[in-house]
């Protein structure tokens, strides 16, 4: 998980002008003249600092006559704050407490109601840093329960749902005092396997290499994808999410008669992230992991033919969960690079 990470900007920052009583103060107040704590002190400074409450679990049921909307999530609430004195002196009043934080969630998602995961961390973010003066930073992580709409007689049903969990989404809104979000999306968990159209052929040899080429093997790996929206202008995040999720299927597994030939994780994990971008222009970047979960033939070849009513031999697989291979890259749009 990023903390407090800075990259590309999203244009446009909430009003965070914070009421006149928000906060209270700045500057480091002394310790006693004296006191061995105060000693030295000089001598150090922070890295990495902040405190928030994890796992604010929270479901939002939106009634709408009979059909009703549902969004379960879990939320993590980031603070770091301008003041150091809570680790320094043990002077609390600047703390937002962890549970002033979980109850905040708890009361905007009542007062606003809940769209999307990027949306809310949005709203988290600017209530922060325009209620308290003295907030810098703001870090929320949102991971969603995948409910689905239960299908009942072929139609959606109004009110009951589905836990289908093949694919988890996740959130993750930043944003400094003055500055604009950055919004990262994500989904995990995708675990998908097909039976052909994959090979992994013609690499590196030497005599390390024991591996034989391999022109039609079983390819599986569960997914993770994260990108950076470079706007939160007129973006339907749900829509993304759909889009991006599409992709993977598209490049993985192709056309339901045919399929798609994968000459490796690597390339079919490329196609997917250059797919995404050109779908999806308010999209800077994007990056997969693909995790290779190898399903090696069994070798029959010891056993005797007449045990062997198919002498096939590549129909019964190992599954071997170690060790995998893990192939990742992010892909980011060149003139954004060319930017920097
Ligand atoms: O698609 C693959 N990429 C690799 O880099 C690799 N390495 C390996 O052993 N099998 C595979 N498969």
């Amino acid at each position: 998980m990023r903390r407090w990470g800075n990259t590309n900007r999203i244009n446009g920052t909430h009003n965070q002008q914070p009421p006149t009583n928000g906060g209270n103060g700045k500057g480091k107040p002394k310790p006693a003249a004296g006191s061995l704590d105060y000693e030295n002190r000089d001598n150090y400074e922070f890295g990495k600092y902040g405190y928030g409450k994890n796992h604010v679990k929270l479901l939002h049921v939106f009634r709408d006559g009979p059909l009703h909307t549902i969004r379960e999530f879990e939320v993590d609430t980031h603070l770091k704050l301008s003041t150091q004195k809570d680790y320094l002196d043990g002077n609390n009043k600047d703390i937002i407490a962890t549970d002033t934080q979980k109850n905040t969630v708890y009361v905007l998602a009542k007062k606003h109601g809940i769209k999307t995961p990027e949306e809310f961390g949005l709203l988290i973010c600017s209530h922060f840093l325009y209620m308290y003066r003295h907030v810098e930073e703001v870090e929320v992580n949102l991971e969603e329960y995948p409910w689905e709409r239960l299908q009942a007689d072929g139609q959606e049903h109004n009110h009951a749902f589905l836990f289908s969990p093949n694919a988890i989404r996740f959130a993750t809104v930043s944003q400094k005092r003055n500055e604009s979000p950055i919004i990262i999306g994500g989904l995990k968990g995708l675990r998908v396997l097909k039976t052909t159209q994959s090979a992994f052929t013609d690499f590196y040899q030497d005599g390390y290499r024991t591996l034989s080429d391999d022109n039609d093997r079983i390819f599986s790996t569960v997914v993770t994808a994260t990108w950076e929206f470079s706007t939160a202008n007129g973006v339907d995040f749900d829509d993304v999410w759909i889009t991006i999720k599409n992709c993977i299927f598209d490049k993985f597994a192709g056309p339901p008669d045919k399929g798609i030939f994968s000459p490796s994780v690597q390339n079919t994990l490329y196609l997917t992230e250059k797919m995404a971008l050109d779908k999806i222009p308010q999209i800077s970047r994007i990056e997969m992991q693909m995790p290779n979960k190898h399903y090696l033939s069994v070798d029959m070849s010891k056993f005797p033919p007449s045990i062997l009513e198919n002498n096939e031999n590549k129909e019964v697989y190992h599954p071997v969960d170690k060790p995998s291979g893990i192939i990742y890259a992010e892909l980011l749009r060149k003139n954004l690079i060319s930017k920097l």
